[in-house]
């Protein structure tokens, strides 16, 4: 009963039915042992063992059958094979069951049975389909075949390859052990650090230095508010000092002092809201310019006094610098043409816009004179002072000053608000300076007038 029950095979062997599923069907131990063929001629005689097959009367037989029966002169005609090379039966035809399967029809319509006698072929439901020969087209299949396992042989061997070089270039970024030899000679595992690490260990640093700044900027950003509140109390007493004393000097008839000592002790409020104690006023200021006119250059110039090779601006460089009791806050943004859209998001409280041209870039003068047009047009710079750096002067055949104000016409641009140009040389310095005292009249005297 079940998978254990006994089954006896045609060769004499009796094995269990689960045993016998699990033989393999094509192997040599089934053909050589289960596969033993009787011969047709004598089915009853176990000694009769086909040995031979003949083609023509499809019957297996022995070589003593074979010689017996195929004696006569028509028979002895017959071909004879070894059973190993005895043909394939060839299948039948499912609707005509004598004739074999010779073709493949090869309608789109037939796909789903495409295999046909040469009834079907002739009269059947196949009747003047296009077809070919089963064999030919088996063949024709047969070699697509080898040749698609060649291509994903050929694939594979790709796909191998490359795992190893990834594997390798994991290994590079990631790290890991690897055997070195050391100065005798010996071989031991070492920790080889990957590139990821020490990027990873280049960006720790850099947060932890940015971190730090922060945090020192963060500490004098509230010391000063300590101080700012200290400076205005101060102030709002002496105010009222100020105030009894002038009403004490008006009963005496003597003003004119004590009105300029009041000036002198009131807090400006500009209008960047931000307010400005004791001689130092704070100016907002944005460089702005085409890329590579030298913006960067201008900037660390005048905050270090050395000449620092810069790479272009991304994002902006935001600097103090302070000259002359003014102390300017400069932010300079990068010029590449992609940038320029954010250009306006620095523009609110700017007192001052620093427009920076290559002077020696003649074929770039338009796209400065466009984008110089543009700013002043813009609404929140409508107060600002316009300083115009023509830098890079020192190059030979650089555009000069003069000729800059013409082919720029700047008299009509620029007309209507406070600007100048000023011929520079960022790498040395040269009229920095210069454009500074140009600026800090300008404040100084607005200081005056509060
Ligand atoms: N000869 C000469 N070269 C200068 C001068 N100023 C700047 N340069 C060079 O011009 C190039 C561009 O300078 P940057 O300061 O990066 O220009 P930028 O305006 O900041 O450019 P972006 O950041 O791209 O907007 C650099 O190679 C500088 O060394 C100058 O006065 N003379
Ligand atoms: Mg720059």
């Amino acid at each position: 009963q079940g998978d254990k029950v006994p089954r006896l095979l045609l060769c004499g062997h009796t094995v269990c039915h689960d045993c016998l599923t699990r033989l393999p069907l094509h192997g040599r131990a089934y053909r050589g042992c289960i596969c033993i063929i009787r011969c047709d001629e004598d089915e009853t005689h176990t000694t009769h063992t086909a040995s031979m097959y003949c083609t023509v009367c499809a019957t297996h037989l022995c070589a003593e059958c074979s010689q017996l029966t195929h004696s006569t002169r028509t028979l002895a005609k017959h071909r004879r094979v070894p059973l190993a090379d005895k043909p394939h039966e060839k299948m039948l035809c499912p609707q005509h069951q004598v004739h074999a399967i010779e073709f493949v029809c090869l309608e789109d319509g037939c796909q789903p049975g495409p295999l046909m006698c040469c009834v079907c072929k002739e009269y059947g439901k196949h009747q003047g389909h296009k077809h070919a020969i089963l064999e030919a087209e088996a063949n024709q299949i047969r070699a697509s075949i080898l040749d698609m396992a060649h291509c994903i042989r050929t694939f594979t061997e790709e796909v191998s390859d490359y795992s190893r070089k990834l594997v390798g270039i994991v290994q590079q970024i990631e790290g890991g052990e690897q055997i070195v030899e050391d100065s005798m000679g010996m071989a031991h595992t070492e920790h080889v650090p990957g590139t990821a690490e020490s990027a990873r260990s280049c960006v720790r640093a850099y947060f932890a230095d940015l971190h730090e700044t922060l945090c020192r900027q963060e500490e004098m950003a509230l010391i000063s508010i300590v101080f700012i509140r200290w400076d205005l109390q101060n102030i709002k007493a002496m105010h009222i000092c100020m105030h009894i004393m002038f009403k004490d000097c008006r009963a005496l008839g003597k003003r004119g002092p004590i009105i300029i000592l009041i000036k002198l002790t009131s807090p400006s409020f500009p209008q960047d809201n931000r307010v400005h104690i004791g001689p130092k006023m704070e100016i907002r200021v944005v460089t702005l310019g085409l890329d590579g006119a030298g913006k960067t250059t201008i900037l660390f110039k005048l905050k270090q006094d050395e000449f620092m090779q810069p790479i272009p601006t991304i994002g902006f460089n935001v600097e103090t610098v302070e000259y002359k009791n003014l102390k300017f806050t400069i932010w300079d943004v990068g010029g590449k043409h992609k940038l320029r859209p954010l250009w306006k998001h620095y523009y609110l409280n700017t007192q001052a816009v620093v427009f920076v041209i290559d002077s020696c870039h003649r074929d770039r003068l338009m796209e400065s004179h466009s984008e110089l047009a543009k700013l002043l047009t813009e609404k929140e710079l409508r107060d600002a002072l316009l300083l115009i750096f023509a830098n890079k002067q020192e190059v030979p055949g650089a555009v000069s000053v003069e000729e800059m104000t013409e082919l720029l016409s700047l008299h009509k641009l620029c007309c209507g608000r406070s600007w100048h140009i000023q011929g520079c040389d960022a790498r040395s310095g040269m009229g920095l300076h210069e454009g500074l005292d140009w600026l800090s009249r300008f404040f100084h005297g607005n200081k005056m007038d509060v």
